[in-house]
């Protein structure tokens, strides 16, 4: 069992390399990678009905083998193979092997025995013949077609064998790797604690929905968004609310943050412009680093740590946000959290549309397959909200990326590889 330890993040965790401009998404994740370690504690032995999206903080082996014994994968007859010369009869002896139900006996040789599927193997017998492919007469097994010896027979610990690492420190458990731990007789692991993630609204413009507006207020469609993502990831949220652009409330806001959160994800104000409170209030009271990230949307991304917490100051368009929220959020936040780091899986699809794009900076669309071809949404707009509720995933265009055609290879990466 392999622990790991927690140790804080260095104030300077998120400083780049002086007279840096463009940072490329590639750079910014490494640069994650490499500085973000996990900040939670282990909770030991935690049931597995508990388990479900948290992170394996040891390794895991298999206490005993899967299958435990040599059993059948099929409902039929066993005996012992290979069988070459057919057609062939085979006394049938009495007695059966079921499922929970083992024959204890021993089969003579040149006879078979009754078994379903799961059953243990008996002694005497290798090999198991489907009954839809033979026939019982007066007590004989009447056999037609050949068999491999140890065909229809699952060995013991041909999938686990006992000892076996089964799970390794770090992997987020989904109900497959539950059944898996289940499976050799595994009740409980140790798992990090869920990481307490805060998310903070900002703007003057910005009201909370439920609340009256104005023609010159928006709704906060960017809270609720980053509340639900960060809920479906798994780690535990902290709704900070929304805060005015003014340097006390965003202040409050940050400290409130940094009392209860081990990571604090706020959205808006962190560009160049006046109002722009968030970069403001880190450059006074924490350590920033304005990233300008040579990607679209989501130029703008503020990293900091904020009295020892970080801080990932996402752009205020919601799909800028959301976009770097899952590009960038997403895998620093499993770091944090003690699980491994991810670079999405993306898949190579023929493009439905064509696009000119300028070099130098990589985008990101809001996109879905269909019949095999990839689409993306109408509008680049990184405000227009409905491409979100259309996209199931984002098509990543890099750097180097200039002219697209319909049937150009681009590359796809639906919002499940994101960990969702
Ligand atoms: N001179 C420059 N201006 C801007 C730049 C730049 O590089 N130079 N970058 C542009 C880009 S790209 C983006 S994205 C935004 C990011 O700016 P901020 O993070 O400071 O965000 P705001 O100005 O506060 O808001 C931008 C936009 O998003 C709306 N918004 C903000 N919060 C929410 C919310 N919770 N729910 C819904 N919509 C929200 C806000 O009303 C603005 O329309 O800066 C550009 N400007
Ligand atoms: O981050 Mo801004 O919205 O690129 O477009």
């Amino acid at each position: 069992m392999n622990g790991k330890t927690t140790t804080p993040l260095r104030n300077d965790c998120f400083a780049l390399p002086p007279g840096v401009n463009w940072t490329p998404v590639e750079e910014a994740l490494e640069r994650l990678r490499s500085r973000l370690h996990p900040v939670v504690e282990v909770e030991h032995a935690v049931s597995l009905s508990q388990i479900n999206g948290r992170i394996l903080a040891s390794d895991v082996s298999a206490p005993r083998a899967h299958p435990p014994s040599n059993n059948s994968a099929v409902d039929g007859y066993a005996f012992a193979g290979p069988l070459t010369d057919v057609p062939c009869s085979l006394p049938l002896i009495e007695g059966r092997s079921a499922a929970g139900e083992p024959y204890m006996g021993n089969v003579p040789a040149g006879h078979a025995i009754r078994i379903l599927t799961g059953a243990v193997i008996p002694a005497g017998t290798d090999t198991v013949v489907l009954e839809e492919d033979c026939e019982v007469r007066d007590g004989q097994l009447q056999l037609n077609g050949t068999l491999k010896a140890g065909a229809n027979a699952r060995k013991a610990g041909e999938d686990i064998k006992a000892q076996d690492q089964i799970l390794t420190a770090g992997t987020r458990l989904t109900p497959t790797q539950i059944s898996v731990l289940a499976s050799v007789g595994v009740d409980s692991v140790d798992v990090y604690h869920r990481l307490r993630v805060g998310v903070l609204s900002t703007g003057d413009e910005v009201k909370p929905v439920g609340s009256a507006v104005t023609d010159w207020q928006i709704y906060d469609a960017n809270r609720p968004m980053l509340n639900a993502l960060v809920a479906q990831l798994g780690y535990e949220l902290v709704d900070l609310g929304h805060v005015l652009d003014r340097a006390e409330e965003v202040k409050a806001a940050l400290e409130r943050g940094s009392e209860q959160c081990d990571l604090i994800l706020t959205s808006g104000g962190v560009s160049a412009g006046d109002e722009d409170h968030v970069s403001k209030m880190l450059k006074a009271h924490g350590d920033i680093s304005n990233w300008r990230i040579a990607i679209k949307p989501g130029r703008p991304l503020a990293l900091a740590m904020f009295q020892g917490t970080p801080v990932v100051g996402l752009p205020g368009n919601p799909v800028a946000a959301w976009v770097c929220a899952l590009r960038f959020g997403a895998p620093a936040m499993a770091l944090l959290a003690g699980g491994n780091w991810f670079e999405p899986q993306g898949y190579l699809v023929p493009a439905g549309f064509s696009k000119n794009k300028k070099p130098g900076r990589s985008e990101m669309l809001r996109a879905r397959v269909r019949d095999g071809q990839v689409e993306v949404f109408g509008s680049e707009g990184s405000g227009r909200v409905t491409g979100l509720a259309w996209s199931e995933g984002l098509v990543e265009l890099d750097e180097s990326a200039q002219q697209i055609e319909p049937g150009t290879l681009v590359r796809f990466i639906p919002y499940g590889s994101f960990g969702l």
